[in-house]
């Protein structure tokens, strides 16, 4: 470990973040209703330039008026690019209540984004006496965001998460598709010609969205912020769906956006540690107090070796499902 102690995420469930453009407010309650640990309200790409003032105003009476519970209540706000997002701020900051958590912000390219959104955050809730500081979640989603992945995570003490938005992303690269997320048919390995002899050639999908959901894990890893995987746009794909999830959890993700009511519990079954991930964690965890007690840092668990690096990956899976938990 480096003489830096690498800081704790916030301690709160982070598994399912469920969107609902702002201006549709009949789907509120019912994203209230859902087992999702984040409201994602939003004001930017879901609505429609003509329907942003009437977005605004829905969103602040459903912060105020629906009971959210327990739920990490969050809105998107407009990218900085628009005439759109300083009234975001101004029209929600100023007439919403306590109860909301977090400001997205969408497009994100570097520390000066954050600094600005911050700036202006910081007047109006002075002004207004705001009691609870609004935190900052950011989306990586553009190739400024990916090359200025670090400085963002550090940019502000508000910063609590960061998630990858495929769907921009993608665009932003000059990619070609118009998929969401998963996987990509035209990117793939293809078997030596001298290695399938006669028969057809093996086709090896890789993943697209390997390099930036590790560049996310690493700068939120490294500043105490919750790494998270955004959107999957098929949302009639479950099982695409929940690979693409256990490759994000696989990577140090904590959670999955839903963009559609359905993708909530498989976003919860995926980064909620399996009771057979938490029963093997918990034996690694006492073969290792045995192993202690003997005067070693080594010991054998299941036929393969587990040291004193095995107990801190256990410690992922305990503390991971103890939180849920509650
Ligand atoms: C891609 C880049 C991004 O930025 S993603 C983030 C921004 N996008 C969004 O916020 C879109 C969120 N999703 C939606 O607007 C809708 O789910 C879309 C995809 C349009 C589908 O809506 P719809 O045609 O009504 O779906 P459906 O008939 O299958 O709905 C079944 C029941 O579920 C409800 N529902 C729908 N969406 C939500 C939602 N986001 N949260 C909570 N509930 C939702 C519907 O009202 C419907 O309910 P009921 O069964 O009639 O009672
Ligand atoms: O905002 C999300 C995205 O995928 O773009
Ligand atoms: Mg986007």
């Amino acid at each position: 470990m480096s003489f830096k102690v690498q800081p704790a995420a916030p301690a709160r469930p982070n598994r399912c973040q469920l969107f609902g453009p702002g201006s549709r407010p009949q789907i509120f309650e019912k994203m209230a209703a859902s087992a999702a640990d984040v409201i994602n309200l939003d004001l930017e790409d879901s609505v429609a330039p003509g329907d942003k003032a009437q977005a605004r105003r829905n969103v602040v009476e459903a912060i105020n008026d629906i009971d959210w519970g327990a739920k990490t209540l969050s809105v998107r706000i407009n990218g900085l690019d628009t005439p759109f997002w300083h009234k975001d701020l101004i029209e929600v900051l100023e007439n919403a209540g306590e109860r909301l958590d977090l400001i997205m912000i969408p497009k994100v390219g570097n520390a000066g984004d954050i600094y600005a959104v911050d700036a202006l955050v910081s007047a109006i809730e002075a002004e207004k006496g705001r009691k609870k500081r609004i935190g900052f979640e950011v989306i990586i989603e553009t190739a400024a965001g990916l090359q200025h992945v670090e400085e963002i995570a550090a940019a502000s003490p508000r910063m609590q998460a960061m998630s990858l938005g495929a769907a921009d992303y993608a665009a932003s690269m000059g990619m070609q598709t118009t998929g969401i997320g998963g996987t990509q048919s035209n990117y793939y390995m293809l078997q030596n010609k001298e290695d399938a002899g006669d028969g057809p050639r093996a086709r090896h999908w890789c993943d697209p969205w390997h390099h930036p959901i590790v560049a996310i894990v690493a700068a939120c890893r490294t500043h105490g912020l919750l790494p998270v995987d955004g959107p999957f746009g098929d949302f009639s794909d479950d099982e695409g769906y929940l690979a693409q999830a256990r490759r994000s959890a696989t990577l140090g993700m904590v959670g999955k956006w839903a963009i559609h009511p359905k993708q909530v519990a498989l976003a919860n079954q995926v980064f909620t540690p399996s009771e057979e991930q938490v029963r093997e964690a918990r034996e690694i965890l006492a073969a290792m107090e045995e192993a202690e007690k003997a005067g070693q840092g080594a010991a054998v668990y299941k036929g393969r070796l587990v040291d004193l690096a095995s107990i801190r990956q256990a410690q992922v899976i305990v503390r991971q499902a103890e939180m849920i938990a509650g």
